[in-house]
């Protein structure tokens, strides 16, 4: 049987423009279907415009913070259209290069949502496409939860492009895109109020690091309140639609709001899909199950990315784009390891973690320690802000190695970066105290933790 292509890849994000690009370079012949923009989430709704919109927004405590230093700026004022629009800017540039990278390596673009025909065709805008195997990269969509007033909120994606910014917003849920949005609003001097209906934010996250985090939140300005839900939501005039938000909470107190986003979570884009026509299977979740090689229920068809059950980040669809490769064209069975994938949260002040959390280890039954600190770190001690940072390491007893590196503070995430390799190559205590500081930093805290900071543990 011969099919139009080798590989036809639904969806170019951050899995599918990579599997679609370096397959086409290794020599299959490929098509990728994008029914929005290229890049994907990460690229036009996600990482990228985010980090952009967390940059403008530390210009705001920036400001503040210079007077220490003998800045002062008189008649200081923020255009939120100038953010949005240069953002908006650099996303086309970047589209663009995503453009070039598949024209050059000699992937055929096809404008519109794929959906299957069968288990190696699939049909975009009336068009069958044949292809030898397909790979569903079609990441996930934000989940908001039923409520009366659901209509009246908005997720990430519409924040990229408010035509104005409220004077007031509530930020509804606990995890990433919740405290990233609640930190960039608040630096916008939006008056922020983040909502979370549990005990504490970031869960999954380790404890010392949600209940520092959530302290200094509290210090940078954001009203965060635990244990609140939301019951409905009203206009405050029913004739308009821009109208305020009113916010009436389970405790039975209600508030108005310029604006309400909802972070609760998202969940795997497959409905534009019809996979019953190729009977790839779904866990109760929605997500596509893959076993250990990415291939679905069905042998051509494989997934991978936000639309499996796996860790949601730009650099895990990546790589395992390019572990589905290697298998491929290699051969090679994967193995691949979700083991310390290290992470960060940009939230003000940001958050690096890498490994094992101490409840993590505990569950785990292991014997291991704990060495802890929080400062002020040097800016503030002229800054006049009262942030601090805190970093936290977990070290197996019996073998020295560093199982779990956290920390909460300026530079966080691209501190955490060079502790991923540290504790990927199965780094020891020893050789982290081996290791000469850089000073003055905080990361250097990482190279110098002594008895002094052992964490007393029952
Ligand atoms: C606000 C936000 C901030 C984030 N920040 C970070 C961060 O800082 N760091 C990080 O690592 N991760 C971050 N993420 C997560 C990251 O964006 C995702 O993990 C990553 O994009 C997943 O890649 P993917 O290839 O699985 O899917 P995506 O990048 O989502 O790409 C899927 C593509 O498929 C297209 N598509 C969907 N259905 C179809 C169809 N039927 N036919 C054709 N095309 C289709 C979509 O339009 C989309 O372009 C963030 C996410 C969000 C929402
Ligand atoms: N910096 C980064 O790397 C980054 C940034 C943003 C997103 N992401 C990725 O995207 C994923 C999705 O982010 P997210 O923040 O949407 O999800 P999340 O899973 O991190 O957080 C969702 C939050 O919503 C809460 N929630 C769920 N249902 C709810 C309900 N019915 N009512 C109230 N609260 C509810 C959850 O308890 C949780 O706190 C993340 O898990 C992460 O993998 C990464």
């Amino acid at each position: 049987m011969s099919y139009q292509f080798d590989l036809f890849v639904i969806g170019a994000g951050s899995g599918g423009v990579r599997a679609s690009r370096i397959a086409a370079s290794k020599g299959y012949k490929v098509a990728v279907a994008e029914g929005s923009s290229l890049g994907g989430t990460c690229v036009n709704i996600g990482c990228v415009p985010k980090k952009l919109f967390v940059y403008g927004s530390e210009f705001g405590h920036g400001v503040e913070q210079a007077a220490g230093y003998g800045w002062m700026y008189d008649g200081v004022s923020f255009d939120w259209a100038t953010l949005r629009d240069n953002k908006t800017n650099e996303i086309a540039r970047l589209n663009g290069i995503y453009q070039m990278m598949l024209d050059k390596a000699g992937v055929e673009i096809i404008s519109g949502f794929a959906s299957f025909i069968d288990d190696h065709t699939v049909s975009v805008n009336g068009v069958h496409y044949t292809a030898e195997k397909i790979l569903i990269a079609v990441g996930a969509k934000p989940f908001i939860p039923e409520f009366d007033g659901k209509q009246w909120v908005v997720s990430s994606n519409e924040m990229f492009y408010l035509e104005e910014l409220p004077k007031k917003a509530l930020v509804v849920g606990g995890g990433y895109i919740a405290v990233e949005f609640a930190g960039i609003l608040n630096g916008l001097n939006v008056d922020t109020t983040l909502i979370y209906r549990g005990e504490q934010l970031l869960r999954g996250f380790d404890q010392d690091v949600r209940d520092f985090a959530c302290e200094e939140y509290i210090k940078s300005g954001i009203d965060v309140r635990l244990n609140t839900d939301v019951e409905r939501i009203e206009l405050a005039d029913p004739t308009n639609e821009s109208s305020h938000r009113v916010v009436y909470f389970k405790d039975g107190s209600s508030e108005e709001f310029g604006l309400v986003l909802y972070a609760t979570g998202r969940v795997p884009n497959v409905e534009a899909l019809a996979l019953e026509n190729a009977s790839v299977e779904t866990s109760n979740s929605g997500a596509i199950k893959v076993d250990h090689n990415f291939t679905t229920s069905v042998p051509s068809i494989f997934a991978l990315g936000d639309v499996t059950d796996n860790i949601q980040l730009t650099p895990v669809a990546i790589k395992e784009a390019m572990a589905l490769i290697a298998y491929w064209f290699d051969g090679k069975e994967i193995d691949f390891d979700y083991d310390n994938i290290p992470t960060a949260v940009f939230s003000q002040p940001s958050i690096g973690t890498v490994g094992l959390t101490e409840q993590d280890a505990e569950s785990r039954g292991l014997d291991f320690r704990v060495y802890q600190t929080d400062f002020r770190p040097m800016k503030h001690t002229l800054s006049g802000s009262t942030e601090r940072a805190l970093m936290k390491m977990l070290v197996s007893n019996s073998d020295d190695r560093v199982i779990g590196a956290h920390m909460v503070g300026d530079y966080a995430g691209e501190i955490i970066q060079g502790l991923g390799v540290a504790l990927k190559a199965g780094a020891t205590k020893a050789d982290f105290d081996a290791t000469v500081g850089v000073h003055p930093t905080s990361a250097e805290e990482f190279v110098t933790f002594s008895e002094g900071s052992l964490k007393p543990r029952n």
